[in-house]
C-alpha cells in the first residue's frame, strides 16, 4: 500500500481508516467542514494526529488548499527554490508544466492569476518527482478547459510513473473516468471507501409506485417518496425487477449526493 490511514482522529476527523494501492487515483469528497483538508494535512505530516497513525511510501508532495507561496518571488525563483529544497528535483518536469500552461516566468507570484498560481504550485510539487501526490481542491481556480487538461496530464504521470494521486474536490461531475477510488467523508467519518467502478455496479435506483418498503433486499442508501411514486437507491441490489418497477444504475454524482443526503 502506498497510503495507509489507521483509525486517524484529528479535530472533526474521527477514526478514519483506509488503504490506497500504489498507482491509484483517489477522490476525497465531502461537504464543507467534513474534514478533507484536516485529513490531507495529517497524511502529509503537516498536522499531528490526535490518535491513530498514517504511513506513506516514498516521496510525498502535498499542495494545500491555500497554496502558500512567497508573493515577491518570481516564477523562475520558485523553480530555483524547488531545486534547492528537494533532494530529487526534475527541472524539466516542473519547467515543462509551466510551459504547457503558459505561465509567465518573469512575473512575481503576487501578480499571477489564481489559476497561474495553481500551476506554479503544481509544477513545484511535480518537480520533486513524488511517489504520492496529494492535492487539496487543485482545480478550484482553474477554468473548465484547464481543469480537464490538468487532470489528463496528472493521469498520464500516474500511468507512466506509477504515482499515487489523492485529491479532494467538490466537483463530483469531474471525477467520473478520473478517480478509481472514492473516499467520502461526512462529519469527519468515512462513509464510503471503495473502487469507483465497483461502487457504481453496486448501487441501483428503483422507481415505482409509492410503498413503504423497497422492492428488493439490500441496504437502502436513500428513499424518496412523492404522492404516487417511491424511489429507493439500494446498495447490493440487482437489476432484475418486476413491472411496474424500473431499475437503473446511477452516476457517480448521484451516488455521492445520495450518501451525503443520507448522512446530513
Ligand atoms: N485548529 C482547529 N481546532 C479545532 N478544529 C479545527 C481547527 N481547524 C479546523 N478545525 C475544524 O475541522 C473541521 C474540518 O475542517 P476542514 O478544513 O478539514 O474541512 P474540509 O472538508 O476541508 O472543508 P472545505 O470543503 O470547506 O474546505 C471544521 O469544522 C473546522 O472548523
Amino acid at each position: 500500500m502506498s497510503v495507509v490511514a489507521a483509525e486517524v482522529s484529528k479535530w472533526a476527523v474521527r477514526n478514519v481508516s483506509f488503504e490506497l494501492p500504489p498507482g491509484s487515483v483517489t477522490a476525497l469528497v465531502g461537504a464543507n467542514g467534513s474534514g478533507k483538508s484536516t485529513l490531507l494535512n495529517v497524511l502529509a505530516g503537516h498536522l499531528p494526529a490526535d490518535s491513530g497513525h498514517t504511513a506513506l511510501a516514498g516521496r510525498v508532495a502535498y499542495v494545500p488548499q491555500h497554496k502558500p507561496m512567497y508573493r515577491n518571488f518570481k516564477v523562475a525563483d520558485v523553480l530555483q527554490f524547488g531545486r534547492r529544497m528537494n533532494k530529487v528535483w526534475d527541472n524539466d518536469r516542473a519547467d515543462g508544466w509551466l510551459d504547457r500552461f503558459k505561465v509567465p516566468r518573469r512575473l512575481q507570484i503576487g501578480d499571477l492569476s489564481g489559476g497561474q498560481r495553481t500551476h506554479v504550485t503544481l509544477a513545484l510539487a511535480l518537480g520533486s518527482r513524488p511517489d504520492v501526490l496529494m492535492l487539496d481542491e487543485p482545480l478550484s481556480e482553474l477554468d473548465p478547459l484547464a481543469r480537464r487538461k490538468v487532470m489528463r496530464e496528472l493521469l498520464t504521470l500516474v500511468n507512466d510513473n506509477g504515482m499515487t494521486l489523492v485529491f479532494s474536490t467538490h466537483v463530483v461531475a469531474e471525477i467520473g473516468g478520473v478517480a478509481d477510488r472514492l473516499l467520502l467523508l461526512a462529519d469527519g467519518r468515512l462513509i464510503v471507501d471503495g473502487d469507483t467502478d465497483e461502487l457504481l455496479e453496486e448501487h441501483v435506483l428503483y422507481t415505482g409506485p409509492r410503498v413503504t418498503e423497497p422492492p428488493v433486499e439490500g441496504r437502502v442508501v436513500l428513499a424518496k417518496h412523492s404522492k404516487s411514486q417511491s424511489s429507493y437507491l439500494v446498495r447490493s441490489g440487482g437489476t432484475q425487477i418486476d413491472e411496474p418497477w424500473t431499475a437503473r444504475f446511477v452516476t457517480l454524482e448521484e451516488l455521492v449526493v445520495a450518501h451525503l443526503e443520507r448522512a446530513a
